[in-house]
């Protein structure tokens, strides 16, 4: 079996009085684009800077490619590229200078980093500005510069805190785009968001954190699975007679019927056939129906079944 990339055991941090990590645990494999999912405040950021070492914690051990991450260990931190959440460039630095700069950080060959620094730019769509200064671009270009920064070295781990926030649509589709071809070529990925669309879009496996905890882990799917609420089911009908409505309430997985306005609403956990249960004992009963639509749960839902609160704050 392949060594981890990243395990985390026991971790704690505190900041004087508040824990901001409370024992958490955390194991990233080869090949995952793995997602940090949490609200503000979670610890999510604290994580990436103790995975980094570039905080000092309580307790606990990290260990990144097998080995334990020290604030000296350089050959590790070669192997790793990171996109912090606050944009760091150099203002006085063009586009191609500041990519340049930072992959000259890990690369000493000057014809490779050249071609490094080429695939970077090529890879954020920055063609156009190489020459640009950071204070000429917009948000969303300044963020992709930001990542470009991060990876020319073609690093084996990256980190990204968040790096999507506050950018237009079309730098935050080319974003996470950029994160799957990045992982396609070979590199492990480390993604925090408190965006759920995002990690469910992207992400193979999810942790969901809050206050410093690691509170469920894995595939979207599977994190879909620990909750009750698995389908809510619509139906727009006429009229119900009561005794159908107990009926439908019978009906195997149901566990929550409402009829109001005119439109039945069926909560369903588990099983994958319960829009045809429903529709078959209402095609039986003669019920003629209109509009149908079946909403599944999202990672807001796991969030909000496991925490009691809204994934957004
Ligand atoms: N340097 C610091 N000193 C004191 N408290 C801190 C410090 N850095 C973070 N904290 C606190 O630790 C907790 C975790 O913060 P952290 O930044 O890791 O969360 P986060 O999930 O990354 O949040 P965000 O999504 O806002 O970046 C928060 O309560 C935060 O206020």
């Amino acid at each position: 079996m392949s060594v981890p990339v990243v395990e985390i055991e026991n971790l704690v941090k505190r900041y004087q009085e508040l824990v901001a990590l409370d024992h958490f645990n955390l194991t990233i494999e080869e090949g995952e684009i793995f997602g940090l999912l949490g609200p503000n405040g979670s610890g999510k950021t604290t994580t990436i800077n103790c995975i980094l070492a570039l905080l000092a914690f309580d307790k606990g051990t990290v260990r990144v490619f097998g080995r334990e991450m020290r604030p000296d260990s350089y050959d590790l931190k070669r192997q790793i590229g990171v996109v912090m959440q606050n944009v760091a460039v150099f203002q006085e630095l063009t586009v191609y200078e500041n990519i340049d700069y930072f992959c000259g950080l890990y690369i000493r060959d000057k014809a490779l980093r050249r071609q490094y620094v080429e695939d970077a730019i090529d890879f954020v769509g920055l063609n156009d500005f190489r020459k640009f200064y950071p204070k000429k671009l917009s948000g969303g270009l300044l963020r992709r510069l930001n990542i470009a920064c991060g990876i020319a070295h073609k690093p084996k781990l990256i980190i990204l805190d968040e790096p999507t926030v506050a950018v237009d649509p079309q730098s935050r589709n080319k974003i996470l785009e950029g994160i799957q071809e990045l992982n396609r070529n070979g590199a492990t990925i480390i993604y925090t968001s408190h965006y759920m669309e995002e990690v469910e879009q992207i992400c193979t496996r999810i942790a969901i954190m809050d206050k410093g905890k690691n509170l469920a882990i894995g595939t979207t799917e599977e994190l879909k699975r620990m909750i009750k609420k698995s389908e809510i089911i619509s139906i727009d009908i006429l009229d119900l007679l009561p005794a159908q409505i107990a009926a439908i309430r019978d009906i195997k997985h149901v566990y929550e019927v409402t009829f109001e306005h005119h439109c039945l609403k069926v909560l369903c956990s588990g099983g994958s056939h319960n829009l045809p249960h429903i529709l078959n004992y209402l095609q039986e009963q003669n019920v003629s129906f209109g509009r149908v639509y079946s909403e599944l749960p999202t990672l807001n839902d796991v969030f909000l079944e496991i925490t009691g609160k809204e994934l957004r704050d």
